[in-house]
């Protein structure tokens, strides 16, 4: 419980002005000026009048949009001051800017923000012109000017990266100087802009200072550019785009700030200067069409002021975190509000334009629900995370400082509308109360007399002024000295009243030596008692010793349980990783082998795949050609049946003729025929010398002057078709006519051979070649005989006479019937051969067309030596 009320003490030590009891406390509103800049042209009409110091006149001119919907009228706004503009920039910052830094330098937090249309003097306001700078300037030459006695020494104050800062000793702190020396020695560019610096005796000093602190400042310049916040004090190049986006984040007493931000500790305005123009040049500036040196983003300069008190002593800061006091001052140039179409604004600068006026419209959200939450007591979220810019101020809305706010307005006519906005907007956060932040004297809470500092530097002023020699040994319990009572008087010594001054002096030096001896007696009761404590703190630290040693022992055994059992683990580990070694090999080959199995499965399945594929196109080809078959075959039935009608057509025609003959011949002959076409058609016998039938096609004689035509028997329908003439079997010639002269077709040189097996040929004619037609086509000839005579392939004579009947055709041709084949064949009596069982050397063949069927009749030739045997066709 104890403790708790400590820690909450410390709290309120460390950062007084935040302390949340503030809250319940006195409230300030957020005060807002107005600042007109001058008409930039003669030519421009007004829309603002000041009418009072904290009044002004919006009149809407007739070019503006509201003057058009006939819903506008003159407005009268009020603010803590209207500036004219021909205010200088003293007095701008005198009223609006000077308070803050006043508490600034008492430990209080202040945030002070331009805000208006784009070109409406934001930044002259701010940072100013060269010889005529803006609040910024004149804020870092006001707050060096009057700590610059009081200044720590670099680095004793360090910022630790999460908003706070630690204290460093003066060894430490010199050490980081060193280092730093070196690094500026190796080259460092000078960023200043000079002409933004003041001359120093146009700079007053704040009075009131706490002179027994030690003071050290920080600064840190962000830009929030498109919603983003960028660090423009960031290592690096001093023209850079690529900085990196910084986050907002909360420390450990619930104040927001940019994470990682660049904080640089500044001993003069005129580093300070440096800083921001480097931060300036790495400002997004881009031109409009409104503003040719227009701020695309809002930039906030913050200057943060670390107090600490001084010891008892007056020299060195106490090195305790808890006693430090950190004030902020933040000092924010909004980017320009516009109507972008009248800034006819397009890409980058279009989308730059949206993110500006979202984030002031966040801003007003922000204050407008503020405004409500303190007008009717209710507790409604405040959107300060919707834009970084309200984000990072949340704490000072919520009452952790003051809030200034100074309006730039420009009066021309052109700007009312947006100007109209602005001042409603400024109307509505003059509403918004802040809580008045209370400041706590950390020295006095701690019991350290004030003057201190003041004390020691008399004292040691007094010493180097004694001649004595001892003088320089003489130590004085200062802090006793000047701790035991109210300040010293302000006396000084002057020769008319020293008597008296000394006196006075002496009285008060007896009455704090008097104290000093009650405080010392007092002291001397609280030692002993401290002795008598200490006492008992060391029996029982000795009784603690004695239990820590048995401890001691049982951990010593504990620490041995626990050694073996590591022993007993490694050794387990070791086994373990030698299995997992070899379950990492099993599983590989596991895994190889799945590998190549998975490959051949490939392999099979496209295999197959390939078949099937190949199966079916062969599949497709062989149904393509047995489709082609079927197709065949039915052509080919089509023709057969085709060929079949023609055929019947023609036997019947053939029928009808063969009557008409009948009808018309000799009854015997045709008898006789008949009875030889029956025979014929009845597949009979056949004899030498019977009616002629049709020989195969190849049987034909090519002299044939007729085309061959395909005779079919209607009975033997199997029997060739090919090769038969149009001609009529049955012809018969006259008697007269027929002598049956025959025609003799033979080789010129014949062998003669010896048989008499030609048949007796009364009348006939001999050719050798056949030249032409009439050798045939002749009434006298009747018949043919073909003769051939061969070699066989044992080297043996063979002699073929193929017989048969000349019959005239249809066309008046005529074609041979070749119906009689006699074949001679000799053999030698000499050889010996497998003929041997033959009966003689020549032996004779008769063939009758192709028919098995045919039967062999005995020659018509007279006998002869030759024996005739009959062959069959196969
Ligand atoms: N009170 C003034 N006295 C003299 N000149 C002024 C004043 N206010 C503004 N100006 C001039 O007007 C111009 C535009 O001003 P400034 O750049 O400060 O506008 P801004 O509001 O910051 O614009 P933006 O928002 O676009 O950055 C500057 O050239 C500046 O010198």
């Amino acid at each position: 419980m104890k403790s708790a009320k400590s820690k909450q003490r410390i709290n309120d030590l460390r950062t007084p002005a935040r302390s949340k009891q503030n809250l319940v406390g006195e409230r300030d509103p957020v005060q807002v000026y107005c600042r007109l800049r001058p008409m930039q042209r003669d030519s421009d009409s007004p829309c603002m009048k000041i009418i009072s110091p904290n009044t002004v006149l919006l009149t809407p001119p007739s070019t503006a949009i509201s003057y058009r919907n006939e819903n506008a009228k003159t407005m009268k706004y009020t603010f803590k001051e209207v500036f004219p503009p021909e205010t200088n920039q003293q007095e701008v910052f005198d009223k609006v800017a000077l308070p803050i830094v006043e508490g600034l330098i008492k430990g209080k937090n202040g945030l002070l923000f331009t805000y208006g249309v784009t070109g409406s003097g934001k930044t002259f306001t701010m940072t100013g012109e060269p010889h005529n700078c803006g609040i910024l300037p004149r804020c870092l030459n006001i707050i060096f000017k009057t700590i610059n006695d009081f200044q720590a020494h670099k680095y004793i104050f360090k910022p630790d990266k999460m908003n706070m800062f630690d204290i460093q000793s003066e060894a430490e702190a010199m050490l980081e100087r060193q280092q730093e020396l070196h690094k500026f020695k190796s080259g460092r560019k000078n960023n200043s802009n000079p002409d933004l610096a003041m001359s120093s005796s146009d700079i007053t000093k704040i009075e009131g200072i706490n002179e027994d602190n030690q003071y050290a400042v920080f600064v840190t310049y962000v830009e929030i550019y498109n919603n983003s916040v960028f660090d423009l004090l960031e290592d690096g190049p001093p023209i850079t785009r690529n900085l990196p986006v910084k986050i907002i984040r909360e420390d450990a007493a619930h104040n927001m700030y940019v994470h990682g931000v660049t904080e640089v500790e500044i001993k003069s305005a005129e580093e300070a200067f440096e800083a921001f123009y480097l931060g300036l040049k790495r400002k997004r500036m881009a031109h409009t069409t409104l503003n040719a040196e227009s701020s695309r983003s809002h930039s906030v300069f913050t200057i943060r002021l670390v107090q600490a008190p001084v010891d008892e002593m007056g020299e060195a800061v106490i090195q305790n975190k808890k006693f430090l006091s950190i004030s902020q001052l933040s000092l924010v140039d909004l980017a320009g509000s516009e109507r972008t179409n009248r800034t006819k604004n397009t890409g980058q600068r279009l989308r730059e334009a949206g993110n500006i006026n979202k984030s002031l419209m966040t801003l007003r959200t922000c204050l407008e629900a503020l405004r409500e939450n303190q007008i009717s007591g209710t507790n409604n979220m405040v959107p300060y995370r919707e834009s970084k810019i309200t984000h990072l101020f949340k704490n000072f809305f919520e009452g952790e400082g003051q809030v200034r706010m100074v309006v730039c307005a420009n009066p021309r006519a052109e700007d009312y509308d947006e100007t109209l906005q602005v001042m409603r907007f400024a109307e509505m956060a003059a509403e918004v109360e802040v809580a008045k932040p209370q400041i706590i004297d950390v020295a006095a809470s701690i019991g350290l007399t004030s003057g201190r500092r003041k004390a020691n530097r008399l004292f040691t002023t007094a010493r180097d002024n004694i001649i004595r020699p001892e003088a320089k040994d003489l130590e004085l319990d200062l802090g006793l000295v000047y701790s035991l009572g109210p300040d010293f008087p302000s006396l000084e010594l002057n020769s008319s009243q020293a008597a008296h001054i000394i006196k006075e002096l002496m009285a008060h030096l007896e009455m704090r030596i008097s104290r000093r001896e009650t405080l010392k007696r007092s002291k001397a009761i609280k030692d002993e008692r401290l002795r008598s404590a200490l006492l008992d703190l060391e029996k029982d630290s000795l009784e603690v010793r004695s239990e820590n040693a048995s401890l001691r022992g049982q951990l010593a055994a504990a620490e041995r349980r626990v050694r073996a059992l590591e022993e007993r683990l490694t050794a387990t580990e070791n086994a373990s990783l030698t299995h997992q070694r070899k379950l990492a090999e099993m599983t590989e080959y596991t895994t190889n082998l799945k590998h190549e199995l998975h490959e051949k499965e490939l392999l099979l399945s496209q295999n197959k795949f390939d078949k099937e594929k190949q199966k079916k196109i062969l599949e497709r080809k062989y149904n393509h050609k047995i489709a082609a078959e079927h197709e065949k075959a039915k052509e080919i039935n089509c023709e057969k049946e085709r060929l079949r009608n023609a055929i019947e057509e023609k036997e019947n025609k053939l029928r009808m003729i063969a009557e008409a003959l009948n009808d018309r011949g000799d009854d015997g002959y045709n008898n006789k025929i008949t009875g030889d076409m029956a025979a014929q058609t009845s597949n009979k016998d056949f004899t030498p010398g019977s009616t002629p039938r049709a020989l195969p096609a190849h049987l034909l004689t090519p002299f044939s002057s007729v085309p061959q035509t395909t005779q079919t028997h209607r009975d033997t329908p199997a029997s060739s078709r090919r090769g038969v003439a149009i001609a009529n079997p049955r012809h018969r010639r006259s008697l007269s006519a027929d002598g049956r002269g025959w025609l003799e077709h033979a080789p010129t040189k014949i062998v003669p051979m010896g048989t008499v097996m030609k048949p007796q040929i009364c009348n006939s004619k001999v050719v050798n070649k056949l030249t032409s037609v009439k050798d045939i086509a002749n009434s006298k000839t009747s018949k043919y005989c073909l003769i051939s005579q061969e070699q066989d392939t044992d080297g043996e004579l063979e002699t073929k006479l193929y017989k048969g009947d000349v019959v005239p055709t249809c066309g008046g041709g005529a074609q041979v019937i070749f119906n009689d084949v006699e074949m001679l064949k000799q053999f030698s009596p000499t050889r010996e051969s497998s003929h041997s069982n033959r009966l003689s050397s020549t032996t004779c063949a008769r063939h009758s067309g192709k028919r098995r069927d045919t039967a062999c009749s005995p020659p018509q030739t007279p006998s002869n030596t030759s024996k005739k045997q009959r062959v069959d066709d196969d």
